[in-house]
């Protein structure tokens, strides 16, 4: 849906991304990772034109971007950004309403969508719609910045460290909210973050960067477990039990663990369990991570929701290296 072709954008000499191509579908988080001038924020800005490429295409459903006005394609655009932007003369309504404005949608719409939007990030209208936004906590103001890049309900979402102003307790938790939000609204979203924690935890398929060049695309789990380069396999280097963790999901044990002498027990077999459920899609860093000292064993849940099979938590814990041993087999 985005493709960037041979994108490069040089500051004088100075190149800030050279050859940039890849593809972004529509629908998938798409995050873009690397160390610090990389060229990250350029290249989200290149999207939604507020940097304009001295080579290359970017186009949008097969159409270049400089096809239209620069303020008709932003209008389709939503742009969330580190220490949020928001108008500070303005109130928090006012502010979800600028595009809305823009559009010229009469007052009763807008005030509809305001409404539903405040609520939709966990803000009471009643409460903060009236409110500046100095009135607000950090973690509000991000929520109403996510709101109004949501207003005009653009296909296309920016997100340029939209946590990166939180404190590590307040961005957990607002990261989780919006990642629930984003999974139920289907946008295609494009995230830039410096936290490879939070990019494995939000992101379809990443594109990692260095010095402005492409050294990598691919899910999470490919950069991981396939690197294409010392640089990709070095950047990981420092929390990589972590992101194996992250990365690696309960249905991945559970399909391992059934394929052994092991078994897990089986629901199909009549046997009913207790203990903590986790989702298959669930990752074990999530389940372990939440894991109650007590817990002897886990519920794994399937997509559709139904109890597949009771897992002791010794048996996720040697799944798990297990499927890491079988991943890092097919890397080498
Ligand atoms: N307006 C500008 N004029 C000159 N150089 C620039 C300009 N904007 C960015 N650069 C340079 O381009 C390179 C890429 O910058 P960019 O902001 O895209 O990196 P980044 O990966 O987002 O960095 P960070 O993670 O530190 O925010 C850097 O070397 C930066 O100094």
């Amino acid at each position: 849906m985005i493709e960037l072709q041979k994108v490069s954008k040089y500051y004088g000499q100075k190149a800030a991304v050279v050859d940039l191509s890849f593809k972004i579908e529509e629908g998938e988080i798409f995050g873009l990772i690397g160390t610090s001038g990389c060229g990250k924020t350029t290249t989200l800005k290149m999207i939604n034109r507020l940097v304009t490429p001295s080579s290359g295409h970017i186009l949008i459903n097969g159409e270049d971007i400089n096809s239209q006005p620069s303020e008709t394609l932003r209008r389709h655009i939503g742009y969330v950004i580190q220490n949020v932007g928001l108008f500070p003369h303005y109130t928090v309504q006012q502010n979800i309403a600028t595009v809305p404005r823009l559009l010229q949608w009469d007052d009763q719409r807008i005030s509809e969508r305001t409404q539903q939007l405040l609520r939709m990030v966990g803000l009471e209208p009643e409460t903060f719609a009236r409110r500046a936004p100095d009135e607000l906590s950090g973690g509000q103001q991000q929520r109403v910045g996510l709101a109004r890049a949501l207003a005009a309900d653009p296909p296309i979402i920016l997100m340029d460290e939209p946590f990166g102003a939180l404190d590590p307790i307040t961005k957990q938790q607002v990261r989780g909210e919006v990642k629930q939000l984003l999974k139920n609204i289907q946008k295609t979203i494009v995230l830039v973050t410096h936290d490879v924690g939070e990019a494995f935890d939000m992101c379809d398929r990443l594109c990692l960067l260095d010095q402005g060049k492409v050294q990598q695309v691919g899910t999470p789990r490919e950069l991981l477990f396939n690197p294409q380069n010392d640089f990709v396999d070095s950047f990981f280097k420092s929390n990589r039990l972590q992101l194996e963790m992250m990365s690696i999901t309960t249905g991945d044990i559970l399909e391992i663990l059934q394929s052994s002498a092991d078994t897990p027990r089986s629901f199909s077999e009549g046997f009913e369990g207790n203990g903590p459920r986790a989702a298959a899609n669930d990752s074990f860093f999530s389940v372990f991570q939440d894991a109650k000292p007590e817990a002897h064993s886990y519920v794994i849940y399937d997509k559709e929701d139904q109890p597949v099979a009771s897992v002791t938590s010794e048996q996720l814990l040697s799944g798990f290296y297990r499927v890491r041993h079988k991943l890092k087999e097919k890397q080498g």
